[in-house]
């Protein structure tokens, strides 16, 4: 049985501001008051695990055990099929750079490795997210959503976040970055994982 979500508040497991600005929208329907990760000082957990899922638990259980809330995490990531699947679960780790995250660096490092192995068009990839609910006592709901689409350059669009300027979803001309909240939201990996966290833990 699926343990519903019965309390007021929600801390959101996140310390991405882009995630945590869509989560929030997508709640907006429902009475909860959305907390993050950052407004109780928590530290980030190590993403140590080599899997969407792994890693959500590893941020949902952190926070859920931190605040005696029940806690929501996201793990998600862009998998491109001629780099064999690659950033995958490192998608963040190619942004790393010891001032911080640079996503323009790390689209180009996309676009450069395309371009080394001249991969066709369409180049083909997927954004993914990893839902995870999690309570106090330890248990977890785990909710997964996909969008398939192609990577495409030059970078396009000023809205949205991290690789959003070069993912254009299937059926689409713009990119992520080219759509408003709400409009990526209606499809986004992260809002189709949503939809079936709600229909089984908020409806
Ligand atoms: O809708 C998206 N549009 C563009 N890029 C996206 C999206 N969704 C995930 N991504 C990228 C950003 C990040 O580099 C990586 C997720 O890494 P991931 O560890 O799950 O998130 P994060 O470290 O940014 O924040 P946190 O772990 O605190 O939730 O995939
Ligand atoms: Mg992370």
């Amino acid at each position: 049985m699926t343990r519903r979500f019965d309390g007021d508040r929600l801390v959101v497991a996140t310390h991405n501001r882009g995630k945590l600005e869509e989560i929030a929208k997508l709640l907006e329907p429902f009475a909860v008051t959305v907390l993050s990760a950052a407004d109780f000082g928590l530290p980030e957990p190590a993403e140590t695990e080599t899997t969407f899922a792994g890693n959500a638990r590893i941020k949902a259980h952190a926070a859920a055990k931190a605040t005696g809330l029940v806690a929501l995490a996201d793990d998600s990531g862009l998998e491109i099929d001629a780099l064999g699947g690659a950033p995958g679960v490192y998608t963040a780790d190619w942004a790393e750079t010891p001032e911080g995250r640079d996503f323009v660096m790390a689209m180009t490092r996309v676009w450069a490795e395309l371009e080394t192995i001249s991969a066709p068009e369409p180049r083909r990839a997927r954004f993914r997210c990893t839902l995870v609910l999690a309570w106090p006592d330890g248990h977890d709901e785990v909710f997964e959503g996909a969008i398939e689409g192609r990577v495409t350059w030059p970078m396009r669009g000023d809205q949205g976040h991290g690789y959003d300027p070069i993912f254009q979803p299937e059926g689409y001309e713009q990119t992520f970055a080219e759509m408003d909240r709400w409009q990526k939201n209606e499809m986004s990996h992260r809002g189709r994982a949503f939809q079936k966290m709600v229909a089984a833990a908020f409806a």
